[in-house]
Formats: C-alpha cells, sequence, structure tokens
C-alpha cells in the first residue's frame, strides 16, 4: 500500500534523505529512529507534501504522491494528517475549536471566518476527546492542559479529518515518561481498532520497540535497518546511531520505574 522508491532530499549539498526505499503491504505502526539530523522529519515531511522531493517516488495506494497538485494534493494532505512534538494548538482557543480545526481543509472560508462549524462535526469532536480520555477538558483553552493532554487534543484533531495514515513527528520528545506512554497508547489503539497506518520518528528505542510493529532506522540520510522491534538489538541500535561502545539504551529509555505513576498510567490507558 506504500511504495518509497529512491526517494532523496538535498538542502544544497547536504543530502538530508538519501535513496530512502522500502515497502509497506499493509497498515502497519512504524517507527522512525536514528540520530539528531539523520532525516526522519524531512521524510516525513516529504510523505506529507510539506517539503518537496529532490527525487524519487512515493506511490500510496496506487496514488503517486510527489506529482499531486491543487485539490489532489490537498486531499492527500487530508488522508495523511500530521502531528508534531511542539502539538501546533491555538493556545487561547478551546480544546473542542482546537480540535474542529482539523476539518478546515473541508469548509468554506466563510464558515470559517465566522467559527461555524455543523452540529454534527461539534459531537464527533467530543466523542473524539471522549474516546481519547480528555472529553472533560472540552471546554478549557488548550493553554490550560498538560503537555500529555495537549498532545491528545492534536491527535483528536487529526482524527477529525479521518486520514488513512498518521505521520507523528517525535510526538512524545516534549513529555515526561508518563504522558509519553499515555500518547504512545492512544496512537497504538487507533492504529489498531481504526487499522491507520501510523509513521512516527520516535528518540527512543525502547518506545519503538514496545509500540512499533516495524522499525526504520535511519543515519545520514539512508536506512541502514528495516526490521521488526525483536531484530533491533544493541548491536544494531549502536549501529544507527553511530556510537562506540559505550553506548547505553538506557540512556534513551522512558521506561517507568514508579509504580504510583505506572498505576496512573494504567488507569489512564482504561478511558482510551
Ligand atoms: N529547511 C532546511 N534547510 C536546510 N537544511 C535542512 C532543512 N531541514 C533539514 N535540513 C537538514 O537536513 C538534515 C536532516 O534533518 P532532519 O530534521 O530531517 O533530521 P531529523 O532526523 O528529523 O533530526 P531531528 O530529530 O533533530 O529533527 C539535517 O542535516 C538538517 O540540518
Amino acid at each position: 500500500m506504500l511504495t518509497v522508491e529512491n526517494l532523496t532530499k538535498r538542502f544544497g549539498s547536504n543530502t538530508a534523505v538519501d535513496k530512502a526505499t522500502f515497502t509497506v503491504d499493509r497498515p502497519l505502526m512504524i517507527g522512525i529512529i536514528g540520530r539528531s539530523g539523520a532525516g526522519k522529519s524531512t521524510f516525513l515531511r516529504m510523505m506529507n507534501r510539506l517539503t518537496d522531493a529532490t527525487s524519487g517516488r512515493l506511490l500510496f495506494e496506487g496514488r503517486d504522491v510527489l506529482a499531486l497538485r491543487g485539490a489532489e494534493k490537498r486531499a492527500w494532505q487530508s488522508d495523511c494528517a500530521m502531528i508534531f512534538q511542539q502539538f501546533n494548538l491555538v493556545p487561547r482557543m478551546d480544546v473542542v475549536s482546537n480540535v474542529l480545526h482539523g476539518t478546515l481543509a473541508q469548509r468554506s472560508s466563510l464558515a470559517t471566518l465566522f467559527n461555524v462549524y455543523p452540529r454534527a462535526d461539534i459531537h464527533r469532536a467530543i466523542d473524539i476527546l471522549d474516546r481519547l480520555g480528555i472529553a472533560a477538558h472540552a471546554a478549557k483553552r488548550a493553554e490550560a492542559l498538560s503537555g500529555g493532554q495537549q498532545q491528545r487534543v492534536a491527535i483528536a484533531r487529526a482524527l477529525m479529518q479521518d486520514p488513512k495514515v498518521i505521520l507523528a513527528d517525535e510526538p512524545i520528545a516534549s513529555l515526561d515518561p508518563m504522558n509519553a506512554q499515555i500518547v504512545m497508547e492512544a496512537l497504538r489503539r487507533i492504529h489498531e481498532e481504526d487499522g491507520r497506518m501510523v509513521i512516527a520518528n520516535l528518540h527512543t528505542l525502547d518506545t519503538a520497540r514496545r509500540y512499533c510493529d516495524r522499525v526504520i532506522g535511519m543515519r545520514d540520510g539512508r536506512i541502514v535497518f528495516d526490521g521488526t522491534p525483536e531484530q533491533l538489538t544493541t548491536g544494531v541500535a549502536r549501529d544507527i546511531y553511530g556510537a562506540g561502545a559505550e553506548f547505553s539504551e538506557n540512556a534513551t529509555s522512558t521506561e517507568i520505574r514508579d509504580p504510583v505513576a505506572a498505576e496512573e498510567i494504567r488507569q489512564a490507558e482504561v478511558t482510551v
């Protein structure tokens, strides 16, 4: 369903993504790992058409994504929702309105101008917030929520587009371990229950191993690993990160060792 062929992005003389090639035949949850500057964000941005590729091809369910223009490109961007490390919410706007922003591409500019949303969309937004365990915060300003809650609002906004793919660029990099787990659990459930493909750039190995079906490792713009979490051994990780014998997985761990926090997560997960 997804074919990436020799996808390349150059910024001047710097090759950010170098002939990336892989195929995905069903909607998996995929983690992309690699050190800072490896090309992870650039790959996601090319897939979403936020950045133009220099060369290569990307096909999704037969659609030649890099060739799309105008309305077809906007339709693809709607099918391929993106969430970011910094949530990108409107801080002073209430949570429901932030979520309803996910439908903007489908609405007239007049309706947008006057902030008029169809009743059915409002109900849907609240249902999605409920599913993510944050409906109780629907009327609050986004800025009043914790980071983990704000990221779940961003996921809700993405779900309003009813996307086939969710691209998550370091979705938990700004979160504490407890909120990181809640957000990853939410993405995993959305993948499993809705059958949506999720591709997430992750900076911690244990997160990629725990939540993803497949892990892609990038180094200096190239894909240097593509396999299952089981195949992602410490030795392989050392190669991906270009680290020496001193490489310690603990340095990238988000595991929670505090039993009280772990119980809070368990409770929160029940509501997702
Ligand atoms: N707009 C840009 N202009 C010039 N160079 C860029 C631009 N965006 C990214 N790069 C360069 O491309 C390379 C890959 O960057 P990218 O952000 O994709 O890496 P990354 O793996 O996502 O890293 P990080 O985790 O730090 O975001 C880096 O060398 C970066 O400096």
